[in-house]
């Protein structure tokens, strides 16, 4: 188990990042930390391994301590592996040699068998002779992991591993990456931005804000229940609707999240919104609309004109799910 207890940390100038952070992380367990740019995930990964000196607090990998720099001549962890983002690549040398270079030599029939099927789970078969040099940004992202995997990690810690990648190869190798690492029970810790690199893949979701965990859950149960709109915004454009707005007899003071896509345009009845402006997404058009001075974004199948006015309505069930959890409603 990963233990980390009571971590704070503040880095020289003395602000501090990260206050009072607690998890256990299963052996095997993958986990995504999300949160707004500069909340703190690249300080929380690199404080997992052991790049960082903290004063307050410890880290624990089963019994053994993570300590920092000064109690390590070599900063980092052998049982670990922290892809950062900037990639640990040798530029000179080719991809084949990047990914075997930790490999053991003596079963060279081995080394060559190791380094095809990495290569081909993040699909980097054909650049095996290339020179690392001449790949492009998303190519050597792909060959940095698969020089992180070569050293089968226990432990893989991964910042913002797709952030180079075209959507084109992302979704495939996600689901081979993420696959890969659940059958050969790596336990796994991502930071991203990107809701598709959890949703799907994480057993939980850690949220970080202003220094703090304020939320520890499955994807499903955050997605379904977000206690507030930060937590909803980091899935997608989200709204605070007064409920009252949306059913009549209810409690005038309370407010719940309404995700974009879950309103469904009337020409009739719902909450009258004024639209804005129209924005095409592909699949549909993402409408900006106003109500009563509020901002509201949502989904329809076609642009709407300027200055028009439409009502929204929400399912029943999503007023509910919404309403069931008291913390999700302000
Ligand atoms: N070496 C450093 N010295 C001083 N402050 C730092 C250093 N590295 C990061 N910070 C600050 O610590 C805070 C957290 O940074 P961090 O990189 O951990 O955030 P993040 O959530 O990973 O951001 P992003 O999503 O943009 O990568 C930020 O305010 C940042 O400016």
């Amino acid at each position: 188990m990963l233990q980390v207890d009571h971590v704070s940390f503040a880095y020289e100038d003395g602000q501090p990042v990260l206050e009072n952070i607690n998890l256990r992380i299963a052996i095997g367990e993958h986990i995504s930390i999300i949160g707004e740019s500069g909340c703190g995930k690249s300080t929380l990964l690199k404080i997992l391994y052991g790049l960082l000196d903290i004063e307050v607090g410890e880290v624990y990998w089963n019994d053994t301590q993570v300590l920092g720099p000064a109690y390590n001549l070599v900063p980092g962890q052998v049982f670990m592996k922290y892809l950062a983002q900037d990639l640990d690549l040798m530029p000179f040398t080719t991809v084949r040699e990047n990914v075997g270079e930790y490999l053991s030599v003596f079963d060279s029939e081995k080394m060559e068998e190791r380094i095809d099927e990495l290569l081909e789970l993040v699909e980097m078969s054909k650049f095996g002779d290339t020179k690392v040099r001449y790949l492009s940004g998303g190519q050597q992202q792909r060959v940095a992991l698969a020089r992180v995997l070569a050293q089968e990690p226990q432990v893989l810690l991964l910042d913002e591993p797709f952030s180079h990648i075209d959507n084109f190869r992302k979704n495939g190798l996600r689901r081979n990456l993420f696959g890969y690492l659940k059958r050969q029970k790596i336990t796994v810790v991502t930071a991203t931005h990107d809701p598709m690199d959890m949703l799907p893949y994480a057993d939980r979701v850690v949220v970080l804000k202003d220094r703090f965990i304020i939320a520890k859950d499955t994807p499903k149960n955050l997605y379904e229940r977000p206690q507030d709109l930060y937590i909803a915004s980091l899935f997608g454009e989200a709204n605070r609707i007064p409920i009252n707005i949306l059913k009549s007899y209810a409690d005038t003071k309370r407010r719940i999240i309404v995700y974009a896509h879950e309103f469904k345009v009337s020409e009739k009845s719902g909450l009258e919104v004024v639209v804005k402006g129209s924005y095409y997404m592909g699949g549909y058009y993402m409408i900006g609309g106003i109500y009563e001075e509020h901002d509201v974004y949502f989904h329809h199948h076609k642009p709407l004109e300027v200055g028009k006015a439409v009502f929204l309505n929400i399912s029943i069930e999503t007023i509910n799910q919404r309403m069931a959890t008291p913390t999700n409603v302000e």
